[in-house]
């Protein structure tokens, strides 16, 4: 039986100063209470899984034997979701993919398959493809990847070189990669782990170019696992992160498949040869979409991860002293520390707070499309677009935030802080690189600008811009309702410039393209304060909706926690609210001294409010953040198993040091 260690006193008396009901927000966070008892009963699970628990820390493993771990974890924790989902309801998806960082310590090999492959099936395939393909797929007897990005062409990818040739007389599509760029670069699980992936390729049909499409195709033999004739395929080395992810390069050589493998939900090539377009082309990037918006959760999560952390460390770190014969205080007591760790807090709940809505926006556009109705798609791609480059961006500079806030022993791997910051900067480059998502929401938003000129109706998130052009700006007031608004006048004042900036280039005869280009630092900036305005509105709107269905105490800390979210972003964003808004210097000053006491009134909970984040000691995999506070005694626990504390003496003394040291001394 495991031994149970006495808590940290200093947790104690945190816990004891609570002023709310943590089960209660750990319910409200989960979407309710029976999520949150699956959730902790798979979880409990997995825990007394004795194959599951590591002998050797990963950290120590070589590359080969870490995913080698990896796969086989995967396939106990599969199989172990498979018992559960036999006897009750299938899990929740968010609860799957919390539980994966208990048994993975880093990203699975197989995440592509559930997190890619499986959706484009399901968003991509007609009925019949899905009914050959899916139950395969779902019972894991054939293992997929998305393979899009390619060694040359990430971004741009109506660029990408992989060719899919239909031949008519066979009615199958021939695969190429005709060059070094062409071939596949990046995909997850791809490199030794999958049988099967979704091309994304060129298509061509006598000659004739019809744009990328995604193609089925089985890569490996699935009683040898070696590559098919015609595929070239392997693992493209080490990354920043992502150890265990398995990334993959794939290449192929006159690689034939049948007709039916091309997923022809929107458009579709008949047995002749003849291309029917489908409603939208843009359909095709479905799949995209959906990830972009799941990043937003991923993002809150990974936030709350790292605050877990930094924040009960800096509850039992005692470091120097506030006043002279005083003993050491705290870390958590200096403000400048609250400053570092109490946006970690709201911030992930101001992303859990924007998935809520954005996935109800993504299933109601996902239903439309089904009615042929395609009137929401372009608001959300913008959405989807700035909401995953804002989200993965913050959630990066946070969990650095709180690493650098953990002091020298955030640095330790065994903090868990650095594989956190490893996959939480990931997410900033996949899925759409950071840049490139902020432009393709300004062009929606140049887009939106011009028809509010024209006085038409806009879309509801940029219906800011008809406001804002027909009214004078609010007299200011610091509520939350009114910087909100001063938020919105930011967005609309950039934008208006950004668009003005094109104009002017255009007037001054470049073409729209490069006029484009020399405006586009600032079509970013009107990208990210309309993400901003975005984020404070919704959070702001999903805290007055659920502070009516929460206790009296619970609604008082989460009004705190969206206070101190917008206040937080006013300071931060000060200048551009001086120049679009109608705030004062003397308004700054009185918000300055509103965000001092926001960060006292939350500082009596701040443990309590990453407690109810919920997430267990074998999930957060931290020596600094375990639920009891044993951060020196776990620090010493881990040191101890390292190989080099093996033996009292290493080899490399008596082969190299020693004669060195002799040489030197003579
Ligand atoms: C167990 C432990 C696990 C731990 C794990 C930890 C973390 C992991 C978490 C999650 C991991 C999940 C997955 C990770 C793997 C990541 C996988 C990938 O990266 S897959 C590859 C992703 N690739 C991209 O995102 C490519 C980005 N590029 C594009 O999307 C496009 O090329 C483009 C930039 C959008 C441009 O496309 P295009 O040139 O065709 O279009 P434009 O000419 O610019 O615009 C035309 C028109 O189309 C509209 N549009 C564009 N995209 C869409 C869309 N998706 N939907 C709807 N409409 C779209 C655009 O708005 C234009 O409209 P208009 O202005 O009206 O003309
Ligand atoms: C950990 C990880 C996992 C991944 N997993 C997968 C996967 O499973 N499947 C898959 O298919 N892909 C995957 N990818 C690939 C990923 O989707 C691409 O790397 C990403 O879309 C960025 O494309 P790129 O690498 O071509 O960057 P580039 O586009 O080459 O970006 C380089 C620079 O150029 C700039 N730039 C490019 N185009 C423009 C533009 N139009 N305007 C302004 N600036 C521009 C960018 O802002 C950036 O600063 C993964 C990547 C990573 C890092």
């Amino acid at each position: 039986m495991a031994t149970v260690h006495k808590i940290n006193e200093d947790l104690v008396k945190e816990r004891q100063k609570c002023t709310f009901n943590v089960q209660e927000l750990t319910y409200l966070l989960d979407g309710g209470e029976e999520v949150t008892k699956e959730r902790r009963e798979f979880e409990n699970i997995l825990r007394n899984v004795k194959e599951l628990q590591d002998e050797v820390p990963e950290v120590y493993l070589s590359h080969k034997e870490r995913y080698e771990n990896a796969v086989r974890k995967t396939c106990i924790l599969q199989n172990v979701r498979n018992d559960f989902e036999k006897k009750r309801e299938v899990l929740s998806p968010r609860n799957i993919f919390r539980a994966g960082y208990a048994v993975i310590k880093d990203v699975s090999p197989f995440f592509l398959h559930n997190g890619m492959f499986v959706p484009t099936i399901i968003g991509q395939g007609t009925p019949e493809q899905q009914a050959e393909w899916l139950p395969k797929a779902k019972a894991m007897a054939i293992i997929g990847t998305y393979a899009q990005t390619e060694l040359g062409h990430g971004t741009f990818i109506r660029g990408l070189e992989t060719t899919a040739t239909y031949d008519a007389k066979t009615e199958e599509f021939i695969l190429n990669s005709p060059k070094v760029t062409s071939y596949k670069w990046w995909p997850g699980g791809l490199g030794t782990t999958v049988n099967h992936c979704i091309t994304v390729a060129q298509l061509y049909i006598n000659g004739k170019k019809y744009g990328i499409h995604p193609f089925i195709v089985q890569i490996r033999d699935l009683e040898t696992h070696k590559p098919l004739p015609g595929i070239k395929v392997g693992e493209i080395g080490p990354k920043m992160g992502f150890a265990t992810a398995n990334n993959g390069f794939l290449g192929f050589q006159n690689f034939r498949i049948p007709r039916k493998n091309m997923l022809m939900k929107n458009a579709q090539v008949l047995k002749d040869g003849t291309f029917v377009k489908g409603m939208n082309e843009k359909l095709t990037y479905g799949t995209m979409v959906m990830v972009r918006v799941n990043i937003v959760s991923d993002s809150a999560f990974h936030t709350a991860m790292a605050a877990t952390i930094a924040v009960r460390y800096a509850a039992v770190r005692h470091q120097s002293q506030l006043k002279a014969k005083e003993p050491e205080v705290q870390i958590i007591d200096y403000l400048t520390q609250q400053h570092k760790l109490f946006i970690a807090i709201a911030t992930s709940h101001a992303f859990s707070n924007t998935y809520t809505w954005l996935y109800q926006a993504y299933l109601k556009v996902v239903e439309d499309l089904g009615k042929q109705k395609q009137d929401h798609l372009p608001e959300l791609h913008a959405l989807s677009c700035c909401l995953k480059a804002t989200s993965s961006r913050d959630a990066g500079v946070i969990v650095e935030q709180c690493r650098l806030a953990c002091g020298g022993h955030g640095y330790m791997a065994s903090s868990n802080l650095p594989i956190i910051y490893g996959y939480t900067t990931a997410a900033i480059t996949y899925e759409g690189e950071h840049t490139v998502l902020l432009l393709q929401t300004a062009r929606y938003l140049m887009k939106a600008w011009m028809s509010a000129l024209e006085g038409k109706v806009l879309a509801p998130s940029v219906a800011y811009l008809v406001d804002w052009l027909k009214s004078d700006k609010q007299r200011w007031q610091n509520t939350p309702e009114v910087i909100v608004k001063g938020f919105q006048h930011v967005a609309a004042g950039k934008i208006k410039d950004a668009f003005d900036a094109i104009q002017k280039h255009v007037k001054a005869g470049k073409d729209y393209e490069d006029a484009w280009n020399l405006a586009s630092v600032q079509l970013i900036k009107a990208s990210e304060a309309h993400s901003r305005a975005i984020l404070c509105d919704g959070y702001l709107r999903e805290t007055v909706r659920t502070s009516s269905s929460v206790s009296p105490s619970l609604a008082k800390v989460l009004n705190h926690l969206v206070q101190l979210y917008i206040v937080y972003w006013t300071l931060e964003t000060a200048g551009d609210l001086l120049v679009y808004s109608n705030i004062g210097k003397d308004d700054i000053a009185v918000l300055k001294e509103k965000y001092e006491e926001l960060l006292a009134l939350i500082r009596p909970n701040a443990v309590g409010l990453v407690d109810a984040f919920d997430i267990s000691d074998e999930i957060l995999q931290s020596t600094l953040g375990s639920y009891d506070g044993r951060v020196y005694e776990r620090l010493m626990e881990e040191a101890m198993k390292s190989p080099l504390n093996k033996e009292p003496v290493n080899q490399s003394f008596h082969k190299y040091l020693k004669p060195f040291i002799k040489k030197a001394k003579l």
